[in-house]
């Protein structure tokens, strides 16, 4: 009997699903029980061309609607991604194994915030009228064209939307590739969109690995590219995109320091280091998984988290609502993470708690937390992407900055203080694009989101999103003669 997760089809193109099974069979494993439960085929040069001969033939259409017209498709589907949540809940618990209570309230909710969000924006996308005496400027605020958005795992729903509501809601068309190893919840995406309205094309989905991903980017057609991805990834293809001349936005990796000084209020930082380091069972490029505790406080907080973890993570089948922490996405990305475990031990670390595989099907970690870390540690300077989070010490408010600082990613940053004057002090100091004061991984859609440094470039969400899927045409006026030398 075919599982209810298996899709009609691999592709979404022109409105419809498209199948075509000479592609590479990509297998959709369930990660909480190592069951094959769907496959897809990736997209071959034929699908890719369709998809992007398609996508871009709806691009004018689409645009010469005008922005309250797109912005009512947009909160219509939102309203349907809300009315069908559970259904998109479950179905994003069997493409990434995250437990059912994190999806019910983090994916297709957070998809249908974006939706609604850049759906109400669209209509007030205006340009300005700059005054030059009897002259004038005008400018006009104009789609890209063609935009190709590009996933990574963790948040398959979300980032399907994050990528095509800001890009449709500005009158771009969009050619989406989930990973491969989440390619279930975009479908759902691409469909809904169609049934809220959407002009068929207007937003398609291809599947495939890294190749379909670097032809799609490379193709002249596309002005845009907007990818989740790890930092290597992201190098390859922000230069693929270069030698085109193309727009981009890198949202990438990241190992960011979350700074608990002495008087923070412990049971809330204990909290920001849980919630910046375990929900998704840690996969989520944000977390604050450089915990620099100051002394004072270094025993009293790693006693309590160790309480609170050993008392609190449920492991279990996602989707039982009772499970809050769930199995790693992928057998490859267990044994990956893994290895940083070890790495851990040998280099010295101590472990306060977690360090095993969990004994039970499917790919289950324990969340684990290594104190007395050092900077030089491997599991101190590399993305993990899974439960492990690091505890280092530190003295002096000067000192953890530098520390803080030395790294390549700078995605986010967090900061525990009752002192207001010294969490904006230091936040001032810390390069990273997310901030978070007195909290961890807060993602609301209104709040720019996105790196600096190596971890990306761009921003997603909030009305930078807009700049970034959209340009700028400016237009003089003149209102008297010419003047000419000749
Ligand atoms: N900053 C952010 O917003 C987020 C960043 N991430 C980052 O994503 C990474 C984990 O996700 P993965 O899927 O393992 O990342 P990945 O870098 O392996 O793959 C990302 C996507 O790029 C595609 N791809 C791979 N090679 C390509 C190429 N040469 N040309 C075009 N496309 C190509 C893949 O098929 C996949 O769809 C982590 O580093 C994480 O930090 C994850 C979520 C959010």
């Amino acid at each position: 009997m075919t599982h209810p997760a298996q899709p009609i089809a691999s592709h979404f193109i022109g409105g419809e699903y498209v199948e075509d099974t000479n592609g590479t069979p990509i297998p959709v494993i369930y990660a909480a029980t190592g069951e094959q439960i769907a496959t897809v085929y990736a997209a071959t040069p034929a699908i890719v061309e369709m998809a992007l001969t398609t996508a871009q033939a709806a691009q004018a259409e689409w645009a010469a609607m005008t922005g309250t017209e797109r912005g009512r498709v947009l909160r219509r589907a939102a309203d349907l991604l809300r009315e069908r949540n559970h259904d998109l809940s479950v179905l994003e618990t069997y493409d990434t194994g995250k437990p059912l209570q994190e999806t019910l309230v983090a994916d297709a909710t957070s998809g249908a915030d974006a939706l609604e969000y850049f759906g109400g924006l669209a209509g007030s996308l205006t340009g300005e009228h700059i005054q030059m005496g009897q002259d004038w400027v005008y400018t006009v605020r104009e789609p890209l064209g063609l935009c190709v958005g590009i996933g990574a795992w963790n948040y398959p729903t979300q980032i399907a939307c994050w990528k095509g509501a800001p890009a449709l809601a500005c009158g771009n068309t969009m050619v989406f590739k989930p990973s491969e190893t989440t390619p279930l919840c975009a479908l759902k995406v691409a469909e809904i969109l169609h049934e809220a309205g959407l002009p068929a094309g207007a937003y398609n989905v291809v599947q495939g690995m890294g190749e379909v991903g670097g032809a799609l980017v490379t193709d002249p057609r596309v002005e845009k590219v907007s990818l989740t991805g790890s930092v290597p990834t992201g190098k390859k293809v922000y230069a693929a995109a270069a030698a085109g001349m193309k727009h981009v936005t890198m949202e990438l990796g990241g190992k960011s320091p979350l700074i608990i000084f002495d008087d923070a209020d412990v049971e809330n930082a204990v909290g920001g280091a849980i919630n910046g380091n375990f929900y998704s069972s840690g996969q989520v490029c944000s977390n604050g998984t450089r915990v620099f505790v100051q002394k004072g406080i270094k025993e009293k907080f790693l006693t309590r988290l160790a309480e609170r973890v050993r008392q609190g993570a449920v492991l279990g089948d996602p989707m039982d609502e009772a499970t809050n922490f769930g199995p790693m996405v992928t057998e490859n990305q267990m044994q990956i993470v893994q290895g940083y475990i070890e790495k851990g031990k040998d280099e010295g670390a101590r472990l306060i708690c977690g360090g095993n595989r969990a004994d039970m099907p499917g790919w289950f970690l324990e969340p684990t937390v290594f104190a007395d870390v050092t900077d030089e540690m491997t599991i101190a300077r590399e993305e993990i992407f899974g439960p492990v989070m690091s505890v280092l010490d530190f003295d002096t408010e000067e000192e953890v900055i530098a520390r803080a600082n030395d790294t390549e990613f700078g995605l986010s940053a967090g900061v525990f203080t009752k002192d207001f004057t010294r969490a904006h002090r230091v936040i001032g100091k810390l390069e990273a694009g997310s901030c978070f004061i007195n909290s961890y991984n807060d993602a609301p859609v209104e709040a720019p989101f996105g790196g600096v440094k190596a971890s990306g470039v761009g921003r997603e969400n909030s009305k930078e999103a807009i700049k970034h899927f959209s340009q700028v045409k400016s237009v003089y006026v003149r209102m008297g003669d010419v003047e000419a030398a000749f």
